[in-house]
C-alpha cells in the first residue's frame, strides 16, 4: 500500500489529505477464455468520487509492447501530478529515491495485465479558473506470449477509446508493423463505436524510447514531430498498402505528436538491482523526460476528453467504458488475427470460391437452366467427375497455412459442391414432367383406391368403412382441387406444400409396391417404373378421371 501526498498541479493550496491510493485493475484478463471483464465496482469507486464526478475528465493512457517502460514512465507522471512544478529541475519531480506507483520491474516477462488506473483522480486548476478531472491509465503490454492479436486489438482499442490523450510507447524507431498495427487496433476500435465519428480519436503522442539517431533529429517533441512528419507522409509513387496506413492514421486522430527519447542508461535497462532511483538514470533521459511529462500533463496542456464533439465527465466516462466493454464481450465484432493466420483464410477462401465456381460452371454447362431433363445416374456421374476436378483445382492453387489449415477448408469446399448438387438434383428434377405429377398422380390414386374399397365394402354391407373410404375420397379430391389452384396462382404456397409433403411420404411409402424405388435413391427415381410404362400410368389417371 502506497502513502502519497494528495496535491494538485494548478491548486495553490496545499491539500494535505493523505491517502492510500494504488493502481486499481479496472479491466480484468481471463487468460484461458482471453477475453476481458470491467469491474464496473472498481471504476465507479474512482470516478464517481462526490469532487470529480461532475467534472471534465482527461485520461493519459500508455500502450503499447510489452517491457518497455510503460508503467515506468507513468510514474514519473504521477510524480509531477504530486509535486507541480513548471520547471521541473530541482523539484521534487527529482527525487533520489525508488520509483513507485504502478507497478513495474526488470526482466523479460510481461508484468501489467488488463486495464489499470490510478485510484487516485487528480483535480487541476487550468488558467483560465476551470478545473478538470485526470486520469492516469496503464496498459497490458501488447504481444506478449499469453496474449491473442485480438487481445492486444482489445486492450489498445479501448484505452484509445477512451482515453483524451494516447501515449505509443515504441522502442529505437517507428517501423511499418508499429503503424500497420496500430492501423489494426484503431480500426478494432473505431468498428466498436456506435457512431461514425470523422476523426474518432483525439491525440496520439508516439514516444519512441531509446533514440540513438539525435544526428539527425534531435531528442523531444520539434526532433520526434518532424520525424514523424517524414515518416507519416503520403506520396505520390508510394505503394497503395503504405499510402492507406498513413492515411488511417492520420484520419483516427485530430491530433498526432512525437517525442523522441534518449536512452536511460545501461543500469536502467540491464540491472536487476535497479530500483527506480535518479542517481542512476543517465542525464541526457531526466532532461527530456522532464520535458516530455509536463508536454502531457501541464495545467494548460492537458487535453479534455471529448465523444462526438461533447467533453465527456467522469460520470460519463463510466458509462462509455460499461458499453465499449459490452461489445468487446459480444459477437458482432470480426476477430483480428495475426497477419499470416488472415493472409492464409484469404488465400484459402479465394481458392475455395474459385473451385466451386469451376464445379458450378460445368454443372451448368450440363443441366443449366436453359438444359433439358437429364437422368439421375447421369447427373450423378456428372457430378462426381466435377466434384474431383474441383477439388483437384482447389490443391493445386498454391496457399498458405499449411497442410493440416488447407484441408479443412477443402472439407468445407466438398461440403458445399454437396449442397450446390443438392440444388442442381432439385432443378434437374423440376424439369421431368412426370416428377412434376407425382402429386396429382398419388392424389388420383388415393381416390381410386378409396372408391374401389368404398364400393367393395358398401356391396358387402360394411357402412361405415364405406362411409370412411368415401371421406377419404372427398378429402383427397380436396387437396387436389387446392393443390391445382396454388400450382396455377402461387398464392398459398405453404398449403400447397404441405401437399406435396404428404404426397411425397404416400408415395415414398408405397414405393417398394411400385417396384421402382430403393430406400436412399434419388428423388423421382420411384417413377422410372411408371415412366417405363406410360401406358400404366395413362390408364391410371383415365381410371381415375373416369371415377371423378
Ligand atoms: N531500455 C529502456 N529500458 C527502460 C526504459 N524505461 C524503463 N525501462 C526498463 O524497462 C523495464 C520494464 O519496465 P516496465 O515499466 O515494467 O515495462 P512495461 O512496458 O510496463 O512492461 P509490461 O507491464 O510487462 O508491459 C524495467 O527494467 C525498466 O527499468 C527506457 O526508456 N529504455
Ligand atoms: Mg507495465
Amino acid at each position: 500500500m502506497l502513502s502519497i501526498y494528495l496535491k494538485s498541479p494548478g491548486q495553490n493550496n496545499t491539500v494535505a489529505a493523505k491517502e492510500a491510493a494504488r493502481p486499481i485493475q479496472i479491466v480484468l484478463a481471463n487468460e484461458e477464455e482471453h477475453s476481458f471483464e470491467l469491474d464496473e465496482a472498481a471504476l465507479e469507486n474512482i470516478l464517481l468520487q462526490d469532487h470529480v464526478k461532475d467534472l471534465n475528465v482527461v485520461v493519459v493512457s500508455v500502450a503499447g509492447a510489452f517491457r518497455k517502460g510503460k508503467s515506468f514512465l507513468l510514474d514519473f507522471m504521477l510524480r509531477y501530478m504530486h509535486n507541480p512544478v513548471t520547471k521541473c529541475t530541482g523539484s521534487s519531480f527529482f527525487l533520489d529515491e525508488p520509483l513507485s506507483g504502478f507497478s513495474w520491474r526488470g526482466g523479460c516477462e510481461r508484468e501489467t495485465t488488463g486495464i489499470q488506473a490510478w485510484s487516485e483522480v487528480f483535480v487541476v486548476e487550468r488558467s483560465d479558473g476551470s478545473k478538470v478531472a485526470v486520469l492516469l491509465v496503464d496498459t497490458q503490454g501488447a504481444f506478449d506470449s499469453q496474449s491473442t492479436i485480438k487481445d492486444c486489438a482489445t486492450v489498445f482499442a479501448l484505452s484509445t477509446m477512451t482515453s483524451s490523450v494516447q501515449v505509443y510507447n515504441l522502442t529505437q524507431n517507428v517501423q511499418e508493423d508499429d503503424l500497420q498495427h496500430l492501423q489494426l487496433f484503431t480500426e478494432y476500435g473505431r468498428l466498436a463505436m456506435e457512431e461514425i465519428y470523422l476523426k474518432p480519436f483525439q491525440s496520439l503522442m508516439f514516444l519512441i524510447r531509446d533514440w540513438c539517431y539525435p544526428y539527425e533529429h534531435g531528442y523531444g517533441l520539434e526532433g520526434g514531430n518532424a520525424f514523424l512528419k517524414k515518416r507519416l507522409q503520403v506520396k505520390q509513387n508510394q505503394h497503395e498498402e503504405l499510402q492507406n496506413v498513413r492515411k488511417h492514421i492520420h484520419s483516427c486522430f485530430s491530433n498526432i505528436g512525437c517525442f523522441l527519447q534518449p536512452h536511460p542508461g545501461l543500469k536502467v535497462a540491464t540491472n536487476p538491482y535497479f530500483d527506480g532511483r535518479l542517481r542512476d538514470i543517465d542525464d541526457d533521459f531526466k532532461t527530456h523526460l522532464a520535458e516530455l511529462v509536463p508536454l502531457l500533463l501541464a495545467p494548460d496542456r492537458l487535453v479534455e476528453k471529448e465523444i462526438g464533439g461533447n467533453k465527456v465527465t467522469c460520470r460519463d466516462l463510466v458509462e462509455y467504458f460499461k458499453s465499449y466493454i459490452k461489445i468487446y464481450q459480444g459477437e458482432e465484432l470480426p476477430h483480428p488475427k495475426s497477419m499470416l493466420q488472415a493472409t492464409a483464410e484469404a488465400n484459402n477462401l479465394t481458392a475455395v470460391a474459385g473451385a466451386k465456381d469451376l464445379y458450378g460452371k460445368s454443372m451448368e454447362a450440363v443441366c443449366g437452366g436453359d438444359k433439358p431433363y437429364i437422368a439421375p445416374a447421369d447427373l450423378e456421374r456428372c457430378h462426381e467427375e466435377f466434384r474431383e476436378c474441383s477439388v483437384r483445382h482447389f490443391r493445386s492453387v498454391k496457399k498458405m497455412g499449411g497442410d493440416e489449415f488447407c484441408q479443412r477448408y477443402q472439407s468445407q469446399l466438398e461440403g458445399e459442391l454437396d449442397e450446390v448438387y443438392a440444388n442442381f438434383t432439385k432443378h434437374n428434377d423440376g424439369k421431368n414432367i412426370f416428377y412434376a405429377a407425382r402429386t396429382p398422380a398419388t392424389l388420383f390414386a388415393v381416390m381410386f383406391a378409396a372408391y374401389v374399397v368404398s364400393g367393395v365394402t358398401g356391396f358387402v354391407g360394411l357402412g361405415t368403412l364405406a362411409a370412411l373410404a368415401n371421406l377419404l375420397m372427398g378429402v383427397a379430391l380436396l387437396s387436389l382441387c387446392a393443390w391445382a389452384y396454388v400450382k396455377y396462382s402461387g398464392e398459398f404456397r405453404e398449403i400447397g406444400a404441405v401437399i406435396d409433403l404428404v404426397a411425397e411420404n404416400l408415395w415414398e411409402q408405397v414405393g417398394p409396391l411400385r417396384g421402382g424405388e430403393s430406400e436412399g435413391s434419388p428423388p423421382g427415381h420411384g417413377w422410372v417404373s411408371v415412366r417405363m410404362c406410360p401406358l400404366g400410368g395413362f390408364c391410371v389417371c383415365a381410371l381415375c378421371l373416369f371415377v371423378l
